[in-house]
């Protein structure tokens, strides 16, 4: 009788099965493969090549990604600052992403905050552990792998580092120097993402400081993100983060000069390839909340290689924890909600226990 079970071939053995909440760190289990060349079954994110969308029109889509420049945004002279807010809207109501210039922050900075991120993911796994295992969202200072392996059913090729770096600073002290360099960073950030939300505000048609008050920005959470990606073997059937929108206002984001994200752009993957020294910026959830879906949280996801390890630093700011948000009353004068109002805090800690899948989370607070 013919077994309905396939027997694999001796020439195609079968891959490996890891459960990611039982390894510590993708990066040690990568390591400690060798020349395996095959990855475990369970980091199959898909099936087939996901550079379909490799052509002209995706090549072309990707040197559209809007560009805006800060210091224009800041500009004294009235009608620079106007032209700078229209474009901001522009890029926020067709992309949901953009790269910054001319934005302020040394690029000596960005360097040695890379290289201490690097430093940090290749410490002993010992020397991290204190900051392991499945810790509450809220847990100040978090080292994982993959983004919750334990409701997950495929897991994802990264390791990360999370600190909530405002209201309160919360950062490791090893390597030495990495906290003040953190620390820069973050308040940098912050700066740039307060005038970005004045001028997403004015863009809206509103005061400039409406988002900064309905949100209580100023006592605003901070998450600092420090993605690392190590080389895959099989870059083409694993994924370092699935399609995703992200949680906060804005994302701010760097990388270590190796490429990997891609945003959804009419249906298309498109690969964000930022212009020297830049910064991209991620709409978020709860701007497509506060905007009532005029500005969306893009969707995006981080793709692998097999060559080189990719870090990417990413900083979460969002509004004050204990914030309800919903819909700007400003913009409810002539239309009907489209989101349900919910404290931040509750919508970050479910977020951060769900399954990383598409814009699930916001979903849960749509209305019909
Ligand atoms: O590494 C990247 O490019 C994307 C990271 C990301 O989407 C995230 O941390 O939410
Ligand atoms: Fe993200």
């Amino acid at each position: 009788m013919a077994s309905a079970v396939s027997i694999p071939s001796s020439s195609q053995p079968e891959p490996p099965m890891v459960h990611a909440s039982n390894i510590f760190s993708i990066k040690e289990l990568a390591e400690s493969k060798g020349d395996s060349s095959l990855i475990p079954s369970t980091y199959h994110s898909i099936s087939q090549l996901h550079h379909d969308d490799d052509d002209d029109d995706a090549e072309y889509l990707a040197s559209s990604i809007p560009v805006i420049d800060f210091s224009h945004l800041t500009s004294h002279h009235p009608q620079t600052h106007t032209k700078a807010v229209q474009l901001l809207g522009k890029a926020c109501a067709e992309w949901g992403v953009f790269m910054l210039t001319n934005h302020g922050i040394p690029e000596k900075l960005v360097e040695k905050l890379m290289e201490k991120s690097g430093e940090f993911h290749d410490l002993p796994i010992e020397e991290k552990k204190e900051f392991g295992d499945n810790k509450s969202p809220l847990e100040p200072i978090r080292h994982g792998t993959s983004f919750c392996p334990q409701v997950e059913k495929v897991h994802y090729w990264r390791d990360y580092l999370k600190a909530n770096t405002f209201p309160q600073f919360n950062f490791p002290h090893k390597p030495p120097g990495y906290r003040d360099v953190a620390y820069e960073y973050s308040q940098k950030i912050r700066g740039l993402a307060r005038k970005l939300l004045e001028g997403i505000s004015e863009s809206l048609g509103l005061a400039s400081n409406s988002i900064i008050e309905s949100t209580e920005f100023d006592s605003g959470h901070q998450v600092f993100v420090v993605n690392m990606y190590p080389p895959c073997p099989q870059p083409q059937l694993a994924l370092g983060l699935p399609p995703h929108s992200d949680i906060g206002l804005l994302t701010l984001l760097t990388q270590n000069g190796v490429g990997g994200l891609q945003v959804k752009h009419h249906g298309k993957w498109v690969n964000v390839n930022p212009l020297s020294n830049s910064i991209t910026v991620i709409l978020a959830d709860q701007l497509e909340v506060l905007s009532n879906g005029r500005y969306e949280g893009v969707l995006h996801r981080a793709i692998l290689n097999n060559e080189e390890t990719r870090i990417s630093v990413v900083l979460v700011n969002g509004p004050a924890l204990d914030k309800e948000i919903g819909p700007l009353a400003e913009l409810l004068e002539k239309e009907k909600p489209l989101f349900k109002s919910m404290k931040y805090q509750d919508y970050f800690q479910f977020q951060q226990r769900t399954r990383l899948d598409d814009k699930n989370t916001l979903y849960e607070i749509r209305l019909n």
